[in-house]
Parts: C-alpha cells; sequence; structure tokens
C-alpha cells in the first residue's frame, strides 16, 4: 500500500510553514486527512500542532549549546542524527494509510537542498518500495516579492533549478507571497517570470533607465573591462544573462502563483500536488454519508 506526501521546501522565510499550515486546513475543510510532520529543529510557534515533530528527537538549540555548532552546522548535525535514527519516522509513519497525505515542513537552509547528498538520501528512505514507499514530490517555494529584483529572481530560480536536479523527483516550483505584489507587476511581464524568459534581464527597469538617461548600455554590457559598480557593471549583466539562459534553455523550471490566505488558491496548488504523486488514483471510492451531504438521515 502507497502511501502519499510532499516536501515543502525553499529559502528561508519563503512562506513554507504558512503554507502547509493552509493546505492542513484546506485538507480539513474538506475532510481529506493529513499528517503534518515538522523536520524543522528550530520551529517554535506553528499553527496546527505538528502531528510529528523532529524536536522530539532532536533540537537545534540543543546541539548548538552541547556541541558548539552554528546554526547552519547544527542543522546539518540534526538531519545526519535523523539519518542515523529513522525509526523515528518509520514507527509513526508507518501505519498511514493511503488516504492521508503526509506534508514535510522542512527548514530554510538552501544549503540542505543544493549542496549535500542529507536531503536526496532521506528522500530514497521515505519512497523506497517495500519500506514507507512513500509517492512523494517537491513544492518549492520563492517569494513572489524576489521578482522586484531580477537578478535576484534568477539566482532564487537557479537554487530551485538545483533542488529540482539533486532532488530527482516530481517537483513544482511556487511564486510564494503573490499578495504583495499585486498591482506591482503588469500580467506581460507576470508571464516572462512565471515562465523565466532570458528578456527580463535586458528589459531590467534599470537598464532601461540608463538607455534613457543617454548611456550606450549595448557597449557597457559587452564591455570586458567595464569594473564600475560591480552590481550594476557589464560583467555582472553578462553574467545574469548567462544564467538567465541557462535556466531558459534547460526549460525546466516554471511557477504556480500562490497566495497562501487565499483558499482558492491553495486549492489550485494542491490538485498539482495530487496529480503528480496520482493521489486520487490510489483512493478507493468512499460511501458517501448523510452528514457529508449535508442533511440528517431522520429529516
Ligand atoms: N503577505 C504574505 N505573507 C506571507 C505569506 N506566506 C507567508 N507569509 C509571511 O512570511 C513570513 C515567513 O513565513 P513562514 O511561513 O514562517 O516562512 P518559512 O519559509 O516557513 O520560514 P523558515 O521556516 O524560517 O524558513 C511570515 O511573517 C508569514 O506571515 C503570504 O502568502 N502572503
Ligand atoms: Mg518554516
Amino acid at each position: 500500500m502507497s502511501k502519499f506526501g510532499t516536501l515543502v521546501l525553499g529559502p528561508a522565510g519563503a512562506g513554507k510553514s504558512t503554507f502547509c499550515a493552509s493546505l492542513i486546513t484546506h485538507l480539513q475543510l474538506n475532510r481529506r486527512s493529513c499528517f503534518y510532520v515538522n523536520l524543522d529543529p528550530a520551529a517554535e510557534s506553528f499553527e496546527h500542532q505538528p502531528d510529528l515533530d523532529i524536536k522530539d528527537l532532536i533540537s537545534l538549540e540543543d546541539v548548538m549549546e552541547e556541541m558548539g555548532l552554528g546554526p547552519n552546522g547544527g542543522l546539518i548535525y540534526c538531519f545526519e542524527f535523523l539519518m542515523e535514527n529513522l525509526d523515528f519516522l518509520t514507527d509513526a509513519l508507518d501505519s498511514l494509510t493511503e488516504e492521508y497525505l503526509i506534508i514535510f515542513d522542512m527548514p530554510g537552509q538552501i544549503e540542505l537542498y543544493t549542496h549535500i547528498p542529507i536531503l536526496p538520501a532521506l528522500v530514497k528512505f521515505l519512497s523506497r518500495p517495500g519500506s514507507l514507499d512513500i509517492r512523494l514530490c517537491a513544492a518549492y517555494l520563492l517569494e513572489a516579492t524576489f521578482i522586484v529584483d531580477r537578478a535576484k529572481f534568477f539566482s532564487g530560480t537557479l537554487s530551485a533549478m538545483s533542488a529540482m536536479i539533486l532532488l530527482e523527483m516530481p517537483h513544482i516550483n511556487i511564486l510564494s507571497k503573490m499578495d504583495l505584489i499585486k498591482g506591482q507587476v503588469r500580467k506581460k511581464d507576470l508571464k516572462k517570470f512565471i515562465t523565466p524568459d532570458t528578456t527580463l534581464i535586458e528589459e531590467d527597469p534599470d537598464i532601461v533607465a540608463r538607455r534613457k538617461a543617454g548611456e550606450d548600455v549595448v557597449e557597457a554590457l559587452a564591455d570586458p573591462q567595464d569594473n564600475g559598480d560591480m552590481m550594476r557593471g557589464a560583467s555582472f549583466r553578462r553574467l545574469n544573462t548567462a544564467v538567465a539562459s541557462l535556466i531558459e534553455n534547460f526549460s525546466m523550471v516554471s511557477y504556480l502563483k500562490l497566495d497562501a490566505s487565499d483558499e482558492d488558491s491553495v486549492a489550485s496548488i494542491l490538485s498539482y500536488i495530487d496529480d503528480m504523486i496520482q493521489y486520487h488514483e490510489a483512493q478507493e471510492p468512499r460511501e458517501v454519508k448523510d452528514e457529508d451531504r449535508g442533511y440528517d438521515a431522520e429529516e
């Protein structure tokens, strides 16, 4: 019997825990079972109490204090410890049926998704057939406000792509906190962020303004000796254009839009998650109870 789950990933503060909370609320409202696993050993407060919390195994605070590690080294130690104590996960998850959506709320340290092999090993363990056999997908969140700075947006997109390649599992990318950019981006431009397009770098408002001021930006972009302001200089632009082309050429990354406070938006993301893990195909047809129909059998 398969189980179903999603790993909610992304940089610090991208809105992962908020999305998990909105997803759980939505699932509960739709009478669906879920199991919330917090894998962030530094997380303190939750809208929905986790059904399983890594802090019951190991806490970042204790690790930092006892091992003399900083927050990032401490986090890696916590995950190494988890990998040595996988019974902690098996004991809690083994009895869940295929009705459950298991939601893993991950920490925001980006190195966990890009540099070290712990997460791929964890994913392999969770999805191994004959063992927990969880059909998993990744939901990678990037904050929509990143699109204000186009270079930052492409750098965030590169991290999303790096996580996709590292994890080798069904994956969706999500632009979170869409409410924060409402009315600030033209529809035409937004499309280019949703499916990242290199022309965004060329059409950067900063470049457009420099052109308007009479600067020969094409020449500046082509000048290998440009040592001016590093973040505005030609080399930086060429690097950004190269990164953007790489992302565009791979055609791997596109985004779904999320406003965690809007139920329709959460429902739409959930339908992508369900499709990726083929949740509905595995469900037994359920008998519709009278209370589900919204009336009393006695009436
Ligand atoms: N406006 C707006 N704010 C949001 C949204 N989602 C999250 N936030 C806010 O963003 C901040 C960070 O949200 P979290 O859900 O804690 O982000 P996280 O990715 O879990 O953060 P870490 O676990 O620390 O990496 C909080 O102040 C949230 O209230 C959203 O859709 N819209
Ligand atoms: Mg969080």
